[in-house]
């Protein structure tokens, strides 16, 4: 960080005005430059402070509103909740408000409110730390708590409120030899093969990532290719392939891989991770809907609402508010309703989303089981080392949840069916 620590903190401040105040996602602001002018060191320090700040929000609110009697513009908010977030982690007093105070101090507008914040901040320096940890895990927002609680029940959106709140390790797949890749990094080797680092740093200056060793991949969206298990030489798709895990691992393990993305931009990183990892596959830019051909077995990884990421995206509660499920589901169905048509009889597809609703798992299961006569679920594919049986569905799939492997540091929430096509 710089000296001062201004700069990563004004644009934490920055990414969180745009989050919170224009609904605007983390990945695209930084995809579009956000943090450019920053120095590497500052940009990871800026985005981390973003990122702690959003999973403690409603705590820092909590802290901050006995010291406000109205509350400040945006900004000043913004800065008083990276500022307490920071100081009830552990951060020395005096750096955290002096630069909170020099942030302030330089806002064309905002000036004047330096002295607030310099006295808040104080006052939160002096009892926050110790309240911090008797506040409760911060909750989901209503439009996404109300209906998981409806699917799960309220115990279980707790434990995925805490798993949230505990945020997401860093979990690696590798390309040929997990044990190795956990040796050199420092990781542990997960049940179901993949390679968990904590404070793992620079992903870049990590052993093993200029070789190509490895790829950064939440074990559980390691799972839907090892149901699909792809063999030697098989034809497989790769549906919405961007930015490409799963097309590693399919082409990791010999499968003749097409994969299909309708993003240039996105497509392009796929390439760059095959090169990286000298892997091989053919790259179309193409709407899943247009594509022809004919497979031995197909991966779909459906666009979705991705509510199985908050753990390692938490602006996604605020940046969001379900207006595009509809829309997000009615495309999934047209999706799977186009791949099953390009799969040859006997043929396999696995349907999957990073989604904590059943109507984009579950219920798109059931519904396209009713409409293909030739679709059969396939449960015994769900029978992989490190897969509990608990994790099953009813109708064959299987319901991953952030909760879950708590005493590990959790995994993505995912929903995953095999299905097979009739001879
Ligand atoms: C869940 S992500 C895929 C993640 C990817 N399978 C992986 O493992 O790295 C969904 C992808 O669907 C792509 N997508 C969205 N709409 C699409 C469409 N109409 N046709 C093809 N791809 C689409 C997005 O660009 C995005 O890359």
């Amino acid at each position: 960080m710089s000296d001062t620590g201004v700069p990563a903190r004004r644009s934490a401040v920055y990414l969180l005005d745009q989050i919170l105040g224009e609904g605007r996602l983390m990945s695209e602001l930084v995809g579009a430059g956000a943090l450019d002018r920053l120095t590497p060191e500052d940009r990871a320090r800026a985005q981390r402070l973003a990122t702690d700040t959003l999973r403690g929000l409603e705590r820092a609110d909590r802290l901050l509103q006995k010291h406000l009697k109205k509350y400040p513009p945006l900004t000043v908010r913004n800065a008083l909740r990276v500022g307490t977030v920071e100081l009830c982690h552990g951060a020395a007093a005096h750096g955290v408000v002096n630069a909170m105070v020099q942030l302030v101090s330089r806002h064309k507008r905002l000036g004047h409110l330096k002295g607030l914040t310099n006295a808040v901040l104080r006052k939160v320096a002096e009892e926050g730390p110790e309240a911090w940890a008797t506040l409760r895990a911060p909750r989901l927002p209503k439009w996404l708590r109300g209906p998981l609680a409806q699917a799960w029940g309220g115990e279980a959106i707790a434990a995925m409120e805490a798993a949230h709140f505990a945020g997401a390790p860093l979990d690696l797949t590798a390309k040929t030899d997990p044990a190795a890749v956990a040796e050199m990094t420092g990781g542990i080797l997960l049940p179901t093969g993949s390679v968990r680092v904590e404070d793992a740093g620079q992903v870049s200056a990590m052993a093993g990532y200029d070789s190509g060793e490895w790829w950064v991949q939440d074990a559980a969206a390691a799972l839907p290719v090892q149901v699909l298990a792809p063999q030697q030489g098989e034809q497989v798709l790769d549906l919405c392939a961007a930015p490409g895990g799963k097309t590693m691992q399919l082409a990791a393990a010999d499968a003749e891989v097409t994969a299909v993305d309708d993003s240039d931009g996105r497509m392009a990183r796929v390439a760059e991770n095959l090169a990286r990892t000298g892997l091989q596959a053919k790259l179309v830019v193409q709407d899943a809907r247009r594509h022809e051909g004919y497979y031995d077995a197909i991966l779909l990884d459906a666009p979705c609402s991705a509510t199985g990421t908050i753990r390692r995206h938490p602006d996604l509660p605020f940046a969001k508010d379900g207006s595009e499920f509809d829309a997000l589901i009615q495309m999934q169905a047209e999706f799977i309703d186009h791949a099953w048509s390009l799969l040859k009889p006997g043929g396999r597809m696995v349907f999957c989303t990073c989604s904590l609703l059943p109507d984009e798992g579950e219920v798109q299961v059931e519904e396209a089981l009713a409409r293909h006569g030739d679709m059969q679920v396939d449960a015994a594919a769900l029978e992989r080392p490190g897969i509990d049986p608990a994790w099953r569905s009813e109708e064959g799939g299987l319901r991953l949840r952030p909760d879950y492997w708590a005493d590990l540091g959790g995994m993505d929430g995912f929903y995953i069916a095999c299905l097979r096509k009739s001879d």
